[in-house]
């Protein structure tokens, strides 16, 4: 941890404004804090030489104007800087954000190039060799806590720690220069006892820096256990684990205490070392121009101004010490928001495209409007290996769907078949071989991953095994296959999926908030949402996983219907274990341990 992070400067552009400002600052308040020092020495030097309150009366004046300045400038300061801080942080947010969703936020820059988005595969993954510890937590937890707590911690470090950083620098060095000019031996003193103080605080820094990064480790650990664990609430308690999970919890809680502990002790010790040296400074100084007043070496204005000062030459340094341990928490989060943007892309979706690529690329996925067909899909042997797995998920698969052929894709569970699903939503690239979309007329094609994932996923309609539905309404619930799709057309939708019927049961209807992930519905209610969502999306291609697992053979049934409607005129890719789908589809593709076998 550096005492200014570039990269913390580079990233927000709201910091290189609040740095200018807090250096114009800085400048203004070193300059009173002069004009203060050399006003109270000529008041009590002109005070001791017989002036009346007449004489002094403007230095009194003075001295009241610059406190009031000092104070103004503090107010000011601090105001900008938390505003400098709240938006530094907003752009951090937006950033991550858009890293993991590849969807750029309203009022926030496009994601950068090579940023799709790094969809359900990785977020579900555990977190990398960061977090250490031996034990990993799954990244959505982990971006809560970093996003929002996380983050917030950054606001020390804006509106405390870099104002004060300004002043370490600019004070002793304006006062070392003023008391050189009065008096050049305790400016020696000074200018030799300044040092030891940064000297010191970077030894504590060094010895403090891993302690930090543990303690920041630990809270994230936390964030991502709680999550898991009150989601899987109900099945916890269900066995009786509940309880065990809350030790666990109280386990990882008191050892981030001890771990806090640890530096806040640090500090605190730091903080009376800190003092400690800088008063001994201070009654070096005292004490060397005490015994040259006495003497008559040094006139009593200089030795008052020179005492007055010396202190103000120590202060901001002890200051900074103090506010650098307060802000280490949100530099080390901020740290690992980097850590995430310039993660590698290769475990996941695979970086976008090249510029001319692209460009090439592009005409095969333009919108299809009027009946244009959809690409053709090539798998030539495409292979599959997670990262952290040595067994493929998916060995040299070759496969050709042609543009509104519908696949069932058959197998036994853990047999690839989600994954492959995975590879054609570009959720993850793969490990071996390519993906070539083709046009139908075979007179162009291009790899999958020279296609941007965003202009590809247009083409898609997917209705996952566990569809996610909001806590919203279920108009704005289906709505998401196409926000901008009126009631009528949700309607119609819903029709054609066979929720309509259920949906007007509700007792808002399509106005009725679902609850968190659906809560207020059957699973077999859930999916049908699902495809009313992808009927308004109207793609070419479709894609389901397993849309009737786990229904009874009503709701199975309905579903079913509903699928055979969404799949007309489409090209259409089921993954399903029962064989109740061959008469919708064209074709039976059966994989076993992630290869295909013969079509059945
Ligand atoms: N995100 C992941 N990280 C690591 N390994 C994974 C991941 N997803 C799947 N796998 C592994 O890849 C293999 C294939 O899994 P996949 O989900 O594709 O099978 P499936 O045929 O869809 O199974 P099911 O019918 O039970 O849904 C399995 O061994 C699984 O453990």
């Amino acid at each position: 941890m550096k005492p200014l992070d570039p990269r913390l400067v580079r990233t927000a552009s709201a910091v290189r404004v609040h740095l200018a400002v807090t250096v114009l600052c800085a400048a203004a308040v070193t300059g009173l804090v002069l004009a203060q020092a050399w006003l109270v020495a000529r008041i009590i030097s002109g005070a001791a030489a017989g002036e009346g309150l007449a004489e002094l009366s403007w230095a009194i004046a003075a001295v009241a104007a610059v406190a009031l300045g000092r104070a103004a400038l503090s107010y000011g300061t601090e105001a900008a800087a938390l505003h400098s801080a709240a938006r530094a942080k907003s752009q951090l947010r937006r950033r991550l954000i858009a890293r993991v969703t590849g969807v750029a936020l309203p009022g926030s820059p496009e994601p950068p190039r090579g940023e799709p988005g790094r969809g359900p595969v990785w977020l579900a993954a555990p977190s990398g060799p960061g977090t250490g510890e031996g034990e990993s937590t799954p990244r959505a937890g982990e971006l809560a806590t970093l996003a929002t707590r996380g983050l917030d911690a950054l606001d020390d470090y804006f509106a405390r720690y870099l104002p004060q950083l300004v002043l370490a620098v600019l004070v002793p060095l304006a006062v070392l220069a003023v008391v050189a000019r009065a008096d050049w031996i305790s400016a020696l003193v000074v200018a030799l006892t300044l040092p030891l103080i940064p000297i010191f605080m970077a030894l504590v820094g060094w010895h403090t820096q891993a302690r930090t990064r543990r303690q920041w480790r630990l809270l994230n650990r936390l964030g991502g256990h709680f999550l898991d664990v009150v989601e899987g609430l109900p099945t916890l308690a269900v066995f009786r684990r509940a309880k065990a999970q809350a030790a666990v919890i109280r386990r990882i809680t008191d050892e981030h205490r001890h771990a806090t502990m640890g530096t806040l002790r640090i500090a605190f010790l730091s903080a009376l070392v800190l003092e400690l040296l800088s008063t001994i400074a201070v009654a070096l100084v005292a004490v060397e121009i005490g015994l040259r007043l006495m003497y008559g070496m040094v006139d009593y204005q200089t030795a008052l101004l020179v005492l007055i000062l010396a202190p103000e030459a120590y202060l901001p340094l002890r200051e900074v010490g103090a506010r650098f341990h307060a802000s280490m928490e949100g530099v080390a989060a901020a740290e690992q928001v980097f850590a995430v943007l310039d993660e590698r892309l290769d475990a996941a979706a695979g970086p976008d495209p090249a510029p001319e690529r692209e460009t090439s690329s592009r005409a095969l996925v333009r919108p299809c409007r009027d009946g244009c067909a959809a690409p053709r899909l090539r798998l030539d042997r495409v292979s599959l290996t997670y990262p952290g797995r040595t067994v493929p998920a998916l060995s040299e698969v070759s496969l050709v769907i042609r543009p509104g052929q519908r696949v069932l894709l058959t197998g036994p569970s853990g047999s690839g078949k989600s994954s492959l699903l995975a590879l054609l939503l570009r959720f993850v690239k793969p490990t071996g071989g390519e993906i070539l979309v083709e046009r139908p007329s075979g007179s162009g094609s291009a790899p999958l991953s020279h296609i941007p994932a965003d202009q590809w996923r247009r083409l898609i309609a997917w209705v996952p095994q566990h569809p996610y539905l909001f806590d919203d309404t279920v108009l704005d619930n289906i709505r998401l296959g196409k926000p901008e799709a009126s009631v009528a057309e949700v309607r119609r939708a819903a029709e054609l999926a066979e929720a309509h019927d259920f949906v007007s049961t509700l007792p808002q209807g399509y106005g009725t908030r679902l609850g968190e992930r659906g809560a207020r519905l059957s699973a077999g209610q859930r999916q049908r949402i699902a495809l009313a969502r992808a009927f308004l999306r109207d793609a070419p291609i479709v894609l389901l996983d397993e849309p009737t697992a786990h229904l009874d053979p009503d709701n199975a049934a309905a579903v079913r219907r509903a699928v055979a409607r969404l799949l007309e005129g489409r090209t259409g890719v089921v993954v399903a274990h029962d064989s109740g789908w061959s008469e919708l589809v064209d074709e039976t593709v059966h994989i076993t341990g992630g290869r295909i076998g013969a079509p059945l």
